[in-house]
């Protein structure tokens, strides 16, 4: 019974709304508020602190890109890591690559988890697989517990800079990152949007230039309920094996190895692969002068 429109200060001055069905969830947790609503026309939707995070009908997009874009820029990942990520969905389509051995999670927001698990099952799924650990607590403290090189690749599925996810976007924690990386190992983030942020996307990429001395590559999507209907990743290999990040090199097996229930992957392929790397001038010229 009306409009939910996602007003922020990141994004000034305008506002994406989506027509409410009808409020399926209230809370508070330790760290933000949590919501989820019917929309008219996007399925479930989920809010945190008043900034959409997912809809059922253009998830895919954003957890697709997010995993395959640096677990096919790699051969035979066996050990990732998710930071963030409590709905599930980066776990989901992880687990679509039979080569993955063990996956770790570790999301801060307990609430989050079982939300998800509730409201949004097919994103949950993800949780079922039996390679996943769940750890609840700060990505930042986990990376600094991590052992030296003990995953090839990690995922930094973690929500915008003002709130719980604020330590995500800065210099030390990409450090613990690269060091929990094996050589030529692959770290991929949540990176904003062009439009609305080119000053933080070249403060991250400036710090991933100085962290990260393999390749260092920005990429992007369209997801239209995030705000400007974009969103971006930003892909960094540590040194050792030259990894390249826009010549995919290790197609998904999207056969058996995966929970029955997961859906089939509706938006990533070969192609938009490396499209994602193909960046308008406004965004190159900061971007590859760093
Ligand atoms: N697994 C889904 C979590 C999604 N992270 C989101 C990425 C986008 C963000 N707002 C977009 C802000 C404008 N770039 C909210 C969290």
């Amino acid at each position: 019974p009306g409009w939910f429109s996602e007003i922020s200060t990141m994004w000034p001055g305008e506002a994406h709304s989506l027509k409410v069905e009808k409020i399926l969830f209230q809370g508070k947790s330790d760290y933000q508020d949590v919501m989820v609503f019917q929309s008219a026309t996007y399925g479930k939707v989920l809010v945190l602190d008043g900034v959409i995070q997912l809809t059922e009908r253009d998830e895919c997009a954003y957890q697709e890109m997010i995993t395959h874009l640096p677990l096919c820029s790699i051969s035979n990942p066996k050990k990732v890591l998710v930071i963030g990520g409590g709905d599930g969905g980066v776990l989901r389509e992880v687990a679509r690559h039979s080569s993955v051995e063990h996956i770790d999670i570790c999301e801060i927001d307990k609430m989050v988890v079982d939300v998800s698990k509730e409201h949004f099952p097919d994103v949950a799924v993800g949780y079922e697989d039996p390679r996943v650990t769940l750890h609840v607590g700060d990505g930042v403290a986990f990376l600094k517990a991590a052992q030296e090189g003990s995953y090839d690749a990690v995922i930094v599925d973690s929500s915008d800079p003002i709130g719980p996810a604020q330590e995500l976007f800065e210099k030390p924690f990409f450090e613990s990152v690269a060091k929990a990386l094996r050589p030529g190992g692959v770290m991929c983030t949540q990176a904003e949007s062009i439009w609305l942020h080119m000053h933080i996307i070249e403060g991250i990429v400036e710090n991933c230039r100085q962290v990260f001395k393999g390749s260092v590559n920005y990429a992007w999507t369209t997801v239209p309920t995030y705000p400007s209907g974009v969103i971006g990743f930003m892909l960094c290999s540590t040194e050792g094996p030259k990894v390249d990040f826009k010549n995919p090199i290790n197609p998904i097996d999207v056969k058996e190895n995966q929970h029955k229930s997961t859906v089939p992957l509706k938006f990533y392929n070969q192609e938009i692969h490396a499209a994602a790397f193909c960046l308008p001038s406004f965004a190159k010229k900061v971007i590859e002068s760093k």
